[in-house]
């Protein structure tokens, strides 16, 4: 049986309507697709915490405001993962990737050009049917 590993993510959302993705680092777990920045929340934090943590750690803004927008559980065959994925509503700092990943601001409608984990299209959805944030 795995284990359920909650998962902190953030959909930005910058003034002019793009959103933020990153690369995934090719050794880790869906390595080399494009994600949402986030991480595992860690014993004893907050979801907004730790959204906060990791979107400081790998892209490098100060999280100012969050909304939520969905929560989409899926089972990858080595584990199965709960992503509590927000919105970045408002943020300070210029996004760069801070473990040396690749970033991009895109345009909803060009989502769909970028390869990303499987569980990810659920997200995509939700981004659609909440849009404008
Ligand atoms: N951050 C993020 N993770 C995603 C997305 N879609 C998706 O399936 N995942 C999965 C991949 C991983 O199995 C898990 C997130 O773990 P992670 O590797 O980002 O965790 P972390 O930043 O805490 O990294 P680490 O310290 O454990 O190396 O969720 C997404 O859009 N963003
Ligand atoms: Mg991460």
């Amino acid at each position: 049986m795995s284990k359920l590993v909650h998962v902190a993510v953030g959909v930005v959302l910058r003034s002019d309507g793009k959103v933020l993705i990153a690369r995934r680092p090719d050794h880790l777990h869906m390595g080399g697709r494009w994600e949402f920045p986030g991480g595992k929340v860690e014993a004893g934090e907050t979801v907004q915490q730790a959204l906060t943590r990791e979107l400081h750690e790998e892209v490098a803004i100060e999280v100012k405001g969050l909304r939520p927008l969905t929560e989409i559980r899926h089972e990858y065959p080595e584990k199965t993962v709960l992503l509590d994925t927000w919105w970045v509503t408002e943020f300070e700092g210029e996004a760069h990737g801070r473990e040396g990943q690749e970033i991009a601001w895109v345009d909803l409608s060009a989502l769909g050009e970028y390869q990303f984990p499987d569980a990810n299209q659920a997200i995509i959805e939700a981004i659609q049917a909440d849009w404008p944030a």
